[in-house]
Parts: C-alpha cells; sequence; structure tokens
C-alpha cells in the first residue's frame, strides 16, 4: 500500500465516522461491519480490533451471513474481466496470480464456481492470500463443493473472517 498504516494510536483517534471510512471495506461490500465495530473504540491491541471483527461476522444470523457471503465477487470471474472488482480484491486476485490464469484453468474455476453457486446459492469464498495458488484454490472448492450447506455457511464465514484479517494488517501497523 503506497500510504503509512495507522498505529493503534491513530486508530484510536479516529471519530466513528473516520473509523467507518477506513475500516468500510474490510468484510467485502459491507460496511455495516465497520459501524458495528467502531462502538468498540477504542481497542488495546491490534489482535482486539481483528477479534472485534471476527465476533461481529460470528454472531450474524444465517441470513446475514448469507448476504455477507454474497458480496464477495467470483474468484476470476466476471469482476475481474471488467476491471470492477474492489481496490482490496484486486490486490488478492493479483497475489494469487488469479489475474494471470491460463484460459484452460479460468474455465475450469468458472465451471467449478457457477456449480458451487448453483449448490449454496451464495459464491465460493476463500481468501486468495492464504491459500496463494491456483492449485489450493481449485482443490478447496472441488473438495468443499461437498459439504453440507450450513457446513458451507461457516467455512466462507471463516474465510470472509481471514480475508477481514489481512485487510486489517494491510491498514494498521501491527503493535
Ligand atoms: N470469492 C472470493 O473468495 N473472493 C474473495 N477472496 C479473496 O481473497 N478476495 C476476494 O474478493
Amino acid at each position: 500500500m503506497w500510504f503509512s498504516k495507522l498505529t493503534l494510536e491513530l486508530l484510536n483517534s479516529l471519530s466513528a465516522k473516520e473509523f467507518h471510512t477506513t475500516f468500510g471495506n474490510v468484510v467485502e461490500c459491507h460496511p455495516e461491519a465497520a459501524v458495528a465495530c467502531s462502538k468498540k473504540l477504542p481497542f488495546a491491541s491490534v489482535d482486539a480490533v481483528i477479534a472485534t471483527f471476527d465476533d461481529y461476522l460470528q454472531q450474524l444470523n444465517v441470513e446475514t451471513k448469507t448476504r455477507v457471503l454474497r458480496s464477495f465477487p467470483d474468484l476470476a470471474g466476471k469482476l475481474l474481466d471488467s476491471h470492477q472488482l474492489t481496490e482490496e480484491s484486486t490486490y488478492e486476485h493479483a497475489c494469487a496470480g488469479l489475474d494471470k490464469l491460463m484460459a484452460e484453468d479460468r474455465d475450469k474455476l468458472t465451471t467449478l464456481n457457477r456449480k458451487y453457486q448453483d449448490k449454496f446459492g451464495f459464491p465460493f469464498v476463500i481468501c486468495a492470500r492464504e491459500a496463494s495458488r491456483f492449485e489450493a484454490i481449485l482443490n478447496g472448492i472441488t473438495t468443499r463443493i461437498h459439504n453440507l450447506p450450513e457446513q458451507e455457511l461457516e467455512t466462507g464465514i471463516g474465510e470472509a473472517k481471514k480475508i477481514c484479517r489481512l485487510r486489517i494488517l494491510e491498514l494498521v501497523e501491527r503493535d
């Protein structure tokens, strides 16, 4: 990132509104997370910030968890093609090399993404930066597509937490 990261002290000095703007996309296209978590200002540590967002995601009801997952773009999908991904997601795609896939791999993932979406009603979500390679992502979707819907909702939210953690660490200096 081109800007310097916030220290914990600076983070704690943000107004609620500034906090909403700064952390508005740590959960993809779900600014409600930052609004809810700003109520916990000030934070004792960066880990406490991460834990607050984790707890927020965990306590959501099934309907809202589903909505959170539906806010994520398909990996290597249409939004990548049309350059409409969020800045964060664009970076994550690049980290896992998803912006440079060969046509054959791309088609494989598109077919699996479609099957996954048809089965669960939300997109396949995985922390691309952690998976880091296309093979790991392909492996993930191939295995997880056999899960039960309840299980997959929780697994997806677990991945949203990992994405959220790494996005927070792009914004805030580790203490
Ligand atoms: N579908 C999906 O997992 N998308 C996300 N994963 C990630 O690391 N960034 C995203 O936008």
